[in-house]
């Protein structure tokens, strides 16, 4: 079994060791033990564990799963040169990551946090000599598209990399207009979770125009529904919102 190094152990590194659990042999570099243990019981298979400080990573496959602004700090750490990084940092440009890490090559990668059910919609730029690397390594965890360029990317980024967040706002609203009207909170969330459900999986091979065609009738609740939607702006806050996000990573760079 192949090694994958993860340098952080966040949320995203646990979400994606999830996922590769079974095909690698998993290792992970942080800056407190009790918090590499506490990974390790999480993620439910021996975990081989190591501490930052002059933690060799010559010939390995890392997977970087800090905050973009902790590059300069966690980067000093390090001893040895490593063959790969995957970074998963938003923003961060590969020629900041070569400027600061010393790696043979880059691939910057945008997960989302569906990678703990093996549905993350990743994203993948840089070094195209890993491109069938990239795509074996975060298949595991859900479909991949490599892009061309890291503008594409960073726009990505705000598409499925932040997408959850602005789907669990779109699925609390719905669900509380629900409330308001009388439903049941419990039952109101079954409901939306079912919606969400058969939404992910109909969404796949419709059209989203045609698919909201298919479902409204004339005169009917959908059409008074959507009207409403429309009168607040909605289509134009979600395109506002890639746009916000886009701009972020480039600051982020
Ligand atoms: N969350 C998401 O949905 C997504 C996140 N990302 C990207 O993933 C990256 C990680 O995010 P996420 O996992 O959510 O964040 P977390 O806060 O969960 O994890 C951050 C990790 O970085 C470590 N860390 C923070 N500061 C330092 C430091 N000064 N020195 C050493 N280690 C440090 C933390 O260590 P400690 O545990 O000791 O604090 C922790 O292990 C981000 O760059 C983000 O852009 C990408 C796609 C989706
Ligand atoms: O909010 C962020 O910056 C990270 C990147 C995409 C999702 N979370």
């Amino acid at each position: 079994m192949k090694t994958i190094t993860f340098i952080g152990n966040g949320n995203m590194a646990l979400s994606i060791a999830q996922g590769l659990k079974n095909t690698y042999k998993i290792e992970v570099v942080g800056r407190d033990l009790t918090k590499l243990e506490k990974f390790e019981k999480a993620l439910g298979v021996p975990t081989e564990k190591a501490l930052m400080d002059d933690f060799n990573i010559e010939g390995k496959q890392i997977i970087l799963c800090v905050k973009p602004y902790n590059i300069e700090e966690v980067s000093k750490k390090f001893i040895g040169k490593a063959e790969v990084i995957y970074s998963v940092l938003a923003g961060s440009t590969v020629e900041k990551l070569r400027n600061n890490f010393n790696t043979g090559a880059v691939v910057r990668t945008m997960p989302n946090l569906a990678a703990s059910v093996h549905h993350s919609m990743t994203t993948m730029t840089g070094d195209a000599s890993y491109k069938d690397q990239a795509t074996e390594i975060f298949s595991a965890i859900g479909p991949t598209v490599w892009l061309g360029s890291e503008k594409e990317l960073d726009i990505a980024t705000g598409l499925a990399g932040s997408g959850p967040a602005y789907l669990a706002l779109i699925s609390e609203a719905l669900t509380d207009g629900a409330v308001k009207q009388g439903l049941k909170r419990d039952d109101a969330m079954e409901i939306m979770r079912g919606l969400f459900g058969g939404f992910g999986k109909l969404i796949q091979d419709i059209h989203p125009a045609l698919l909201k065609d298919g479902v409204m009738s004339p005169g009917g609740t959908t059409a008074a529904g959507y009207g409403a939607l429309e009168k607040g702006n909605v289509r134009n806050a979600c395109m506002d919102a890639i746009e916000s996000a886009y701009k972020r990573a480039t600051e982020l760079s």
